[in-house]
């Protein structure tokens, strides 16, 4: 993800040079121009474990008072690639995806300068994109650290507010870091860590926002491809027992903090439909003024270039299969109400990711 708070030229040609096309519709940079400095990206990738292949550009954020970046002289295209479109993509958020699996390293501390550039899983994105934030409106992230998608919703707006809660003083600290490496200090008092059990936060701060994310602890289930031992998996494997009713907890929290008329975006990096759409399910019973919103249209169809979706809860319940061709791929899809879920491709290092979104009524 570059950093739009930094100088980006340069980047998005190298990336074009090196494979790599917009994920989103809306853009494309290969008519990209800045007279600002440029950059150099280290180009030599590596290959490997937990390879990570998307990058996110973003133009300059018109809701940003402060805006400390470069790239206000950009000249972007339209992608005649990409169709059909996103209902909603955000406007100053550009990724790219490579297909294959690719990473570029990290960019390392520069001490008094912000980072241009994050990596992340492609299929992060897109709880992001579900959860379609606005200029000026209260943002909370539930569960917050590493902070990835925290970064991802300041590339897609400018929210008044961005409450990002975490819990564990290691990740809150790993947290504190990542924000401090990419946001400038005229954000500080729009972006603010905090330390709650998100179980309790629904009742503390009740109907306070606008958007809330709950990006769940949950079975993780690429990490499952690096455990190197037994007991760590057997552990893990007592763990996971637990998840469902904590995740549910988170939630109905969640669903308490938002205000009449809000969106909540549940998601997960697990495949466990005990994780994912049984949580939804059981807790939409105790919310009644609350329903989840068909995201197939929006988000599974467009993208369904890059990304396997299902939307098949298992367990026996009713599904309708559907087949979309597009241009490149043939995919068979399962449609469920309550939610989508990027399944693991061979040879792809994205997914699993589940996201359903809630909207309360007015
Ligand atoms: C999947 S990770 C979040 C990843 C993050 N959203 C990102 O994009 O970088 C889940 C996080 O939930 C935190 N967590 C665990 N229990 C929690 C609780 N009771 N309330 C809030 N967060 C919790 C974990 O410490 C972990 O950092």
């Amino acid at each position: 993800m570059l950093n739009r708070f930094t100088a980006v030229t340069g980047i998005a040609q190298i990336l074009r040079a090196q494979g790599f096309s917009t994920l989103l519709p809306q853009t494309d940079v290969s008519v990209l121009h800045s007279n600002g400095p440029s950059t150099v990206l280290n180009s030599k990738y590596q290959e490997g474990k937990d390879t990570l292949s998307t990058l996110c550009i973003s133009k300059g954020c018109p809701g940003d008072p402060h805006p400390q970046s470069d790239n206000s002289s950009f000249a972007l295209g339209q992608d005649s690639e990409s169709e059909p479109a996103l209902s909603f993509p955000p406007p100053s958020l550009q990724c790219y995806i490579h297909p294959s699996p690719l990473r570029f390293p990290s960019q390392a501390h520069r001490p008094g300068q912000l980072k241009q550039y994050y990596l992340l899983n492609a299929a992060s994105l897109l709880p992001v994109l579900a959860l379609q934030v606005k200029d000026g409106e209260k943002v909370l992230d539930l569960c917050s650290a590493p902070g990835g998608k925290a970064l991802a919703i300041m590339q897609s707006a400018s929210p008044a507010l961005l409450c990002c809660n975490e819990p564990d003083l290691h990740r809150r600290d790993w947290l504190a870091k990542t924000l401090e490496s990419f946001l400038p200090h005229s954000l500080k008092s729009r972006v603010i860590v905090s330390a709650q059990d998100g179980r309790s936060f629904g009742q503390r701060e009740a109907g306070l926002y606008d958007k809330v994310l709950v990006d769940a602890p949950c079975s993780n289930d690429r990490s499952w491809l690096y455990s190197c031992n037994s007991q760590q998996g057997e552990q893990r494997l007592k763990e996971r027992a637990r998840l469902p009713s904590l995740q549910a907890q988170l939630l109905r929290s969640a669903l308490l903090a938002v205000c009449p008329g809000g969106t909540v975006v549940y998601s997960t990096c697990t495949l466990s439909s005990f994780e994912n759409f049984s949580v939804v399910e059981t807790v939409l019973k105790d919310f009644p003024e609350a329903e989840a919103e068909d995201l197939w249209e929006e988000i599974a169809i467009p993208l369904s270039k890059y990304f396997t979706f299902s939307s098949n809860p298992g367990h026996g319940q009713t599904t309708q299969e559907a087949t979309l061709k597009t241009q490149d791929a043939s995919v068979s899809f399962y449609r469920h109400r309550l939610g989508i879920l990027v399944v693991p491709q061979l040879g792809k290092s994205w997914g699993p990711m589940f996201l359903a979104r809630i909207r309360t009524r007015k």
